[in-house]
């Protein structure tokens, strides 16, 4: 009797790369004579393979409260080329991918026995540890259907949570003490691993395990079904991948150097090169996030960089992009450490209401005015109307509509413009902000949970931000610090295009006669603005007032709802 050769699975679950991928680097080390079988498995719980007729009945998988879409086009396929690319840089090494469909809780354990028919042993799962609420559901059962047989590591961090000495505080709810806590390690961030250029043999009996042979095939149709138009204005042009990975990772810091200028570009609106758009690549694990460290490290070295700019200073391109990357490694602390609450109205802050309460009790008995707790007394609205018309950039303000078409023309906008649109819905409409994170979630190329969510908690003032207040965007003076010109407003809204600078950020000052000059009607080429807040009227350009508000503003007022902030 022949024993049972060794099998080392490497499932790429949201770390769709080769290099720095901690999970093929155990499992290359786990048995040093085993085969490797790269595997992925589409969850039809994440990923809409309804059209799949051979892999069962799977209806399109829907958001946690709202039931939206959970992945649309956009996402869809960079995550399909993201795969496709996988298995052309695992067959470059000599081995292969296996695509697989289903609950890989249930997936796995058909696998293990299937193998066991044909001499083989499945020796262990090797897997990225997860850490936002369902996809720990998911981790938990895998684990249990496996036996225990999974091992997973920490490969979407930047800093390894083993490195990081806490000091009795698991969960820091202060990105800045977060932050500062890192800044005083010596090496915060580990090298990348080696990955060797030629990998173990891929055992191919597996080819005859349920529909694995179909996996490809089942792939590009899921590919060609999706019929999202490449648009000419997109800032994210790139494909989904490694190499479109490392490609941009090359460029952005070696070819042209545009790293360097990152703290004074990363807000601009139209372009590839105002900020690193490594958010997609980070997102589905194409990028490792150390390896983006160890670069910015290589690169400050190659060029012998005399640091004239003090570390940190606005001069320093580096330490702002790693500034940035920290907040994806605080939000992954943050999802970790509160669990569902992620998704929860009231947020992570709920979980301090206590500690707040008696704070406020303490401040009392020294008779000092009982402070209002904004989070816990707020009543969050519902409007549909508002909502369809905020997801379709039809609010009638142009800066928010510039910005939510841009999201849903391409599937990405920059960090300035998803704060602006989200402060829009939550603090202005003051609609249940987790119907816009969930619209996130449905739309982004770089949706990642943690980043999404704890982003939308923060502007909302329910995530954990001592400086809640603060996070209420004028957009009309956020319109005229970052599209002073309108340019951005124009790219998206051409029907704004003739409109002089004065106008562009509120075309409901313009009178009928400016109107007609400017070939725009208000109400029927551009929609009227759907709500106005009295806190806009001190950014309104003096020539579009002309010193008073006399026109459509004011002819308005009963027509538009107005609310005092
Ligand atoms: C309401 C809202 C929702 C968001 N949803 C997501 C999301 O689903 N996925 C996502 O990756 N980012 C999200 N962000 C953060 C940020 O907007 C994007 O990471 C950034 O715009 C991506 O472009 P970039 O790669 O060019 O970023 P850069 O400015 O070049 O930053 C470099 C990297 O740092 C990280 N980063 C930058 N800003 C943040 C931030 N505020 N929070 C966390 N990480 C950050 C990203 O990984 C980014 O790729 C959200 C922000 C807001 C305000």
């Amino acid at each position: 009797m022949t024993a049972s050769k060794s099998v080392q699975v490497c499932f790429f679950r949201n770390v769709l790369r080769v290099h720095d991928n901690q999970s093929l680097f155990h499992a290359l080390k786990a048995k040093p004579d085993a085969d490797i079988l790269p595997v992925v498995c589409l969850d039809p719980r994440m990923t809409d393979i309804s059209i799949l007729k051979n892999q069962g009945d799977n209806p399109v998988p829907k958001t946690w409260f709202f039931k939206l879409d959970r992945t649309k086009g956009f996402r869809s396929k960079f995550y399909y080329e993201s795969i496709m690319d996988l298995k052309q840089q695992l067959v470059k090494r000599g081995s292969d991918l296996m695509i697989l469909y289903g609950r890989p809780e249930e997936v796995f354990p058909r696998l293990e026995k299937y193998l066991s028919t044909k001499k083989y042993q499945l020796e262990n799962v090797h897997a990225p540890k997860e850490y936002a609420y369902e996809e720990l559901l998911v981790e938990k059962a895998l684990s249990k259907s496996m036996k225990g047989n999974v091992k997973y590591y920490h490969d979407s961090m930047m800093v390894h949570p083993d490195d990081l000495d806490f000091a009795g505080e698991r969960t820091y709810k202060v990105y800045t003490h977060f932050r500062k806590r890192i800044e005083k390690m010596d090496h915060p961030v580990r090298a990348p691993l080696d990955i060797p250029e030629k990998l173990p043999a891929f055992p191919e009996a597996v080819w005859d395990f349920e529909h694995a042979k179909d996996g490809f095939k089942d792939l590009e149709a899921l590919y060609k079904d999706i019929h999202v138009k490449k648009d000419s204005r997109s800032a994210f042009p790139w494909k989904g991948g490694e190499q479109s990975a490392l490609d941009r990772l090359n460029s952005y810091v070696f070819k042209t150097h545009a790293v360097d200028e990152y703290k004074h570009t990363r807000n601009g609106m139209i372009g590839t090169e105002y900020s690193t758009k490594f958010s997609a690549f980070l997102a589905h694990g194409c990028l490792s996030p150390r390896l983006i460290w160890h670069q910015m490290d290589k690169f400050n070295q190659q060029r012998k960089r005399k640091r004239s700019v003090k570390a940190g200073g606005d001069d320093d391109g580096i330490y702002w992009v790693r500034f940035e990357l920290l907040w994806r490694d605080f939000f992954r602390y943050l999802v970790e450490g509160y669990g569902s609450r992620v998704f929860m109205l009231h947020g992570f802050r709920n979980m301090e209401k206590s500690e707040l309460a008696k704070e406020d009790d303490k401040k009392q008995v020294d008779n000092k005015p009982k402070p209002k707790n904004s989070y816990t007394d707020k009543v969050w609205k519902s409007n549909d109307d508002q909502f369809n018309k905020w997801c379709n950039g039809q609010t009638g303000t142009p800066f928010v509509d510039a910005c939510m078409r841009e999201l849903l023309y391409t599937g990405f906008l920059n960090n300035r413009g998803r704060q602006n649109v989200a402060s829009y819905l939550a603090k202005d409409l003051e609609i249940d902000w987790r119907i816009g994170a969930e619209y996130f979630e449905s739309m982004l190329l770089d949706h990642d949970v943690h980043s999404n969510y704890g982003n939308w908690q923060y502007v909302a003032g329910v995530g954990c931000d001592p400086r809640e207040g603060f996070r209420h965007f004028n957009i009309i003076k956020q319109g005229k610090d970052y599209d002073p010109d309108g340019d951005y407003i124009k790219l998206w809204c051409p029907e704004l295009e003739h409109l002089p600078t004065h106008f562009i950020h509120c075309p409901w000052l313009m009178t009928k006669e400016d109107q007609t000059k400017y070939k725009c009607q208000i109400g029927r080429d551009y929609p009227e603005p759907m709500a106005l807040f009295d806190t806009w009227i001190k950014h309104y350009p003096a020539a579009a007032t002309n010193g008073a508000i006399t026109n459509y503003f004011q002819d308005n007022k009963k027509k538009v709802k107005t609310e005092k902030k």
